[in-house]
């Protein structure tokens, strides 16, 4: 295995946002499933002998990719994905754990969109893993203008990356309807409250919810166009169908299938959640207009 090889698995915005900036302190690989003609592009098997690799596969299709083509032989692996699996309501961590040891896994989170990274904005991350050595070592490895952080709290940073998607949405039709500022403000306000509910189910602690991780990210997330699952909430508004939604936007939004994971949960662990509960039944076809009222109403 090559000393400090880096390479980042999946070529989609967030992936190739990740290979511009870990480009500009060492040299960085990227692969995806199907060849792409672009800078330090490599076969799989080339990527998956680094050491260090950055996985950017959206989450509903991350336990297959593993199953499929990842063999363990000591790799430090950086998750960059934010969703909940919804066939099994498993988080991330569950699935990367039967595949990696613990101590090999860190958790990439906090406010930061794929467009503006690119562009070398600045922005914060956190860094999230049980093992702060492997904080240590990746730290270095992101350029200047993405300021890392360290945290422990796993958990924490998952339930927070995922849940932003599905206010996210919610956001969006609330704008889309033109229930005004006020209704915006109080629906994400409410939705970081949901989600510290629901993180605290699981063992988040409560200081994620507040920091980058979670009101970090909600608010960017949940205040802007740039935004994917804001786009579907935006289109869900004008009453398209959210398949037309998804083909328009051609990219993942992983608040969809993320409102259905905490659906399965919040119903397992009898957990109050009454905005993602809205989102899912919104995505099946029940009235925006009806359902949000209703919600900013009670
Ligand atoms: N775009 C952004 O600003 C950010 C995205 N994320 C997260 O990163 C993850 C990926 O998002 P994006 O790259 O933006 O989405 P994207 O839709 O632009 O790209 C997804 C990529 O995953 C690949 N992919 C899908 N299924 C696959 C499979 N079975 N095997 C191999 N590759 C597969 C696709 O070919 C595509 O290249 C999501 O979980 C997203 O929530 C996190 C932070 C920022
Ligand atoms: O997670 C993100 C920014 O931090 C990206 O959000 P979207 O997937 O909604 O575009």
């Amino acid at each position: 295995m090559a000393e400090k090889s880096i390479a980042v698995i999946g070529a989609g915005k967030w992936g190739q946002a990740l290979h511009f900036a870990l480009s500009q302190n060492q040299k960085c690989l990227i692969t995806s499933r199907t060849k792409r003609d672009i800078k330090d592009f490599v076969d799989l098997q080339t990527a998956l002998d680094c050491e260090y690799l950055v996985i950017a596969i959206p989450a509903q299709e991350i336990r297959e990719w593993l199953q499929e083509n990842f063999v363990f032989s000591g790799q430090k692996i950086l998750v960059a994905a934010k969703g909940i699996e919804a066939s099994t309501g498993e988080f991330l961590n569950e699935i990367y754990e039967e595949f990696i040891p613990r101590k090999n896994i860190g958790f990439i989170s906090g406010p930061s969109f794929a467009s503006e990274v690119m562009q070398a904005l600045p922005a914060a991350i956190v860094i999230n893993s049980k093992s702060r050595k492997l904080y240590k070592e990746v730290s270095p490895m992101f350029p200047r203008f993405l300021k890392t952080y360290y945290s422990d709290d796993v958990i924490g940073a998952e339930v927070c990356g995922a849940y932003k998607n599905v206010i996210a949405i919610a956001s969006g039709i609330c704008q889309g309807l033109k229930l005004g500022n006020n209704a915006r403000a109080s629906l994400i306000s409410r939705g970081l409250v949901e989600m510290q509910r629901f993180g605290k189910e699981f063992g988040a602690r409560k200081s994620s919810f507040i920091g980058l991780s979670g009101a970090g990210d909600l608010f960017l997330t949940a205040s802007s166009e740039l935004s994917r699952n804001f786009r579907v909430g935006l289109g869900l508004a004008q009453g398209k169908a959210l398949k037309t939604i998804l083909e328009e936007l051609g990219e993942v939004a992983e608040g969809v299938k993320t409102s259905e994971a905490i659906h399965k949960l919040s119903k397992k662990y009898k957990i109050y959640t009454p905005i993602a509960n809205e989102v899912k039944l919104i995505l099946e076809g029940k009235s925006a207009q009806d359902s949000l009222k209703d919600l900013l109403k009670s």
